[in-house]
C-alpha cells in the first residue's frame, strides 16, 4: 500500500470536527478520485496528506514512513508527492518553462529542455514556453502548474480540482494526455472533482466525502451502479432519483435512475411528455409519470403520450 490514512482527525474549529475517523487507501499506481460537493472537506485532505497542516489524531503513512505533518519537514510539503492546489503557487518572474523545470535538475540542460518541452505539450501550453505567468489566463496557469507537478515523476500526485478553469475542449485533450503519462509511469494519482463524469473513466476507486464522511469507497462501475445515496447520485450527472414510496409504488427495484437508463416502449408506465429537446448526442425529455416528473434521453424527439420501462 503507497498511502494509508487511518482514523483521521480533523477539525479547523474545536467542537466542529470535519473529519472523523477517516481511512482511506491507495495502491501503487492507482488513480482515486476523491468526489464531493463544494466544501466536503476535498482541498482540506489533500492538504493534510501533503502535509500542509496537523491534524489532531490519527495516523497517515506514505510509502512505508509514517507521517508527521508540517512540524517534521523544512519545506512544507512532503517530498515524493507533489500537489497542484487551487491557488497554483506558480514564480511570477520565471517564464512558464522556468516554471515547470523548477524541479529538474541543471545537470543536462539538453535533456531538461526536451523534458519541458514534452510536459507543454501533454498541459497544451507549447507556445507559451516564453511566456510570464502574468500574462496567462487561470486555466494556463493552473496547467503550468499541473506540469511542474508531473516534472520529477514523484510518488504520489494530489490534484485539487485541476479542470475547474478549463474550457470543453481543453479539458477532454489535457484528461487524455495527463492520465495516461501518470498510468504509463505508474504514478499515484489523487484527484478532486465535485463532477465525477470528468474523471470516471480513469478513476480505480471513487471515494465520496459528504460533510467531511466517507461515504463510498468504490470503483467507477460499482459507484454508478449502486450509488450509497442521492447526493452520490447526483455527483454523477443529471439523475432520477425516487423516493422508497414511490419506489414500491412503481415497482422499481433501486432508487436512482440515470436518464438513459429508462427507455420508451410499447408497454410499460403510461406518461405524457411536457418538452422534448435535442441536445447534441440526444433527446432531452421531461415527462410526467403519474405526477412525478422524470427525465428520458432518446435518440429521437417524443410527444403525446408514451410508455416507459425501467
Ligand atoms: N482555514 C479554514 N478555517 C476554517 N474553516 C475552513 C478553512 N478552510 C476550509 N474550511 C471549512 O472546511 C470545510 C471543508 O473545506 P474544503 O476547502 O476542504 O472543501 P472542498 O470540498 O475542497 O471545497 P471546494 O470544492 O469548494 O474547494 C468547509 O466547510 C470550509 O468552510
Amino acid at each position: 500500500m503507497l498511502l494509508e490514512v487511518k482514523n483521521l482527525y480533523f477539525n479547523y474549529q474545536t467542537n466542529k470536527p470535519l473529519f472523523q475517523n477517516l481511512n482511506l487507501n491507495v495502491e501503487k499506481g492507482q488513480i482515486i478520485a476523491v468526489a464531493g460537493e463544494s466544501g466536503c472537506g476535498k482541498s482540506t485532505l489533500l492538504s493534510l496528506i501533503y502535509g500542509l497542516m496537523d491534524w489532531q489524531s490519527g495516523e497517515i503513512m506514505f510509502d512505508g514512513r509514517l507521517l508527521r505533518g508540517p512540524k517534521s519537514n523544512l519545506v512544507p510539503g512532503e517530498a515524493d508527492m507533489k500537489f497542484v492546489a487551487q491557488n497554483y503557487d506558480l514564480m511570477p518572474y520565471g517564464t512558464v518553462a522556468d516554471n515547470v523545470g523548477k524541479f529538474i535538475s541543471n545537470i543536462n540542460l539538453g535533456s531538461k529542455k526536451e523534458k519541458v518541452q514534452k510536459l507543454l505539450d501533454i498541459v497544451g501550453l507549447t507556445d507559451y514556453a516564453d511566456v510570464l505567468p502574468i500574462n496567462l489566463s487561470g486555466g494556463q496557469q493552473q496547467r503550468v502548474a499541473i506540469a511542474r507537478a508531473l516534472a520529477v515523476l514523484p510518488k504520489m500526485i494530489l490534484l485539487d480540482e485541476p479542470f475547474s478553469n478549463l474550457d470543453f475542449s481543453r479539458k477532454f485533450e489535457l484528461r487524455d494526455k495527463l492520465f495516461s503519462y501518470v498510468k504509463d509511469n505508474n504514478l499515484s494519482l489523487l484527484i478532486s472533482t465535485h463532477d465525477l463524469e470528468e474523471v470516471l473513466p480513469w478513476a480505480d476507486k471513487v471515494i465520496v466525502l459528504q460533510q467531511g464522511r466517507l461515504i463510498q469507497a468504490d470503483s467507477a462501475k460499482e459507484t454508478y451502479e449502486n450509488p450509497y445515496n442521492d447526493y452520490v447520485a447526483k455527483l454523477l450527472g443529471e439523475v432520477n432519483l425516487f423516493t422508497e414510496e414511490e419506489k414500491r409504488e412503481l415497482g422499481l427495484y433501486k432508487k436512482h435512475y440515470f436518464p438513459h437508463q429508462i427507455s420508451i416502449t410499447t408497454n410499460g408506465v403510461e406518461a405524457e411528455v411536457s418538452e422534448s429537446r435535442f441536445a447534441g448526442s440526444h433527446y432531452r425529455n421531461k415527462l410526467q409519470m403519474k405526477g412525478k416528473p422524470i427525465i428520458v434521453y432518446t435518440d429521437h424527439p417524443l410527444a403525446g403520450t408514451v410508455f416507459v420501462q425501467f
